[in-house]
C-alpha cells in the first residue's frame, strides 16, 4: 500500500505579541492509502493546525511532510496550490459552497481549475453526484438544499478530482443527528470504496467510524488505536 501522508517530527509555533504558542510539538504520522483516520482531542489541542498543515494551507515551523511522495518543504505558494489541487479534497463544517452557482457548477470547480475538458467534467461530475445520491439535484442552488444535502454536495466536490487524500473538518458540526449519521455513513462507504480520509471530529461516536483513531493532547499524539469500523447507531 502506498503511503499518502508522511509527517515526521512536525512542530508549529505561532508567534503572538507577548507569548509564543507551541501548537504542535513533534507530530509523526504516517497514513497509508485506504485508511480512514480520525483526529480527536480537547479544544485547543492542535487538531485544526494539524489539518491545515496536512492540507498545505499552512506550513510547519519544523519537521518534514510528504504527501503522495511529494516533499512539501520549501515550496512556493503557487506550487503548494498546485499540489493541493492535484492531491487533496476538502470537506468543511460549513460546507463552503457557492450559492450563486448550481450544484453541478460547484462540484465542477476543482476540475475547471485543472483545465479538464467539458465532456470529461460532465461525466465525472455526474458520476460523483450519483455516488452521493444527489444527481437529481444537479440544477439546484445550494441554498435550496438541506444541510445534509449540502454536505453531500461538498463531499462530491472533494471527490471529483480523484484526490489521494480527503481532509474532513467536523463534517457533522452543523447537522442534526439524522443528517450527521447519513453523512458519516457516506464517508465510511467512500472509504470502503478506497478513499483515504483524515477527519477531525469532537464526536467520539463518529470517530469510531474510522479505521484508526488518533488522539491529540497539548500538541502531541497521546494515543493511536486501530479500530474495527463501528457503524452501530449510525445510519
Ligand atoms: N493563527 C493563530 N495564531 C496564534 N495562535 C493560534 C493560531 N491558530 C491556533 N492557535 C493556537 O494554537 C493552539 C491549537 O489551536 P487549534 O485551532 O489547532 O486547536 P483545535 O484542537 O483545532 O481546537 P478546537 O477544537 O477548539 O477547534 C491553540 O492554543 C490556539 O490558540
Amino acid at each position: 500500500m502506498k503511503t499518502v501522508v508522511e509527517m515526521t517530527n512536525i512542530h508549529k509555533r505561532y508567534d503572538g505579541q507577548q507569548v509564543e504558542t507551541h501548537a504542535l510539538q513533534g507530530i509523526s504520522l504516517h497514513i497509508k492509502e485506504g485508511e480512514f483516520v480520525s483526529i480527536t482531542g480537547p479544544s485547543g489541542c492542535g487538531k485544526s493546525t494539524l489539518l491545515s498543515i496536512m492540507g498545505l494551507m499552512d506550513t510547519a515551523s519544523e519537521g518534514s511532510y510528504q504527501i503522495a511522495s511529494v516533499d512539501t518543504q520549501g515550496l512556493k505558494v503557487d506550487q503548494r496550490t498546485q499540489i493541493r489541487n492535484q492531491h487533496i479534497g476538502f470537506v468543511f463544517q460549513s460546507f463552503n459552497l457557492i450559492d450563486s452557482l448550481t450544484v453541478f457548477e460547484n462540484v465542477a470547480l476543482p476540475l475547471e481549475h485543472r483545465g479538464t475538458s467539458k465532456n470529461e467534467i460532465k461525466q465525472r461530475v455526474e458520476d460523483v453526484l450519483s455516488q452521493v445520491d444527489m444527481l437529481h439535484r444537479k440544477d439546484y442552488r445550494p441554498n435550496q438544499l438541506s444541510g445534509g444535502q449540502q454536505q453531500r454536495i461538498a463531499i462530491a466536490r472533494a471527490l471529483v478530482g480523484n484526490p489521494d487524500l480527503i481532509l474532513v473538518d467536523e463534517p457533522t458540526g452543523n447537522l442534526d443527528s439524522k443528517n450527521g449519521d447519513q453523512v458519516m455513513a457516506l464517508l465510511a462507504q467512500l472509504n470502503k470504496d478506497g478513499a483515504t480520509i483524515v477527519m477531525v471530529t469532537h464526536d467520539s461516536r463518529y470517530s469510531r467510524c474510522a479505521t484508526r483513531e488518533v488522539q491529540l493532547l497539548d500538541g502531541k499524539i497521546v494515543s493511536e488505536q486501530q479500530s474495527d469500523v463501528d457503524l452501530q447507531g449510525v445510519a
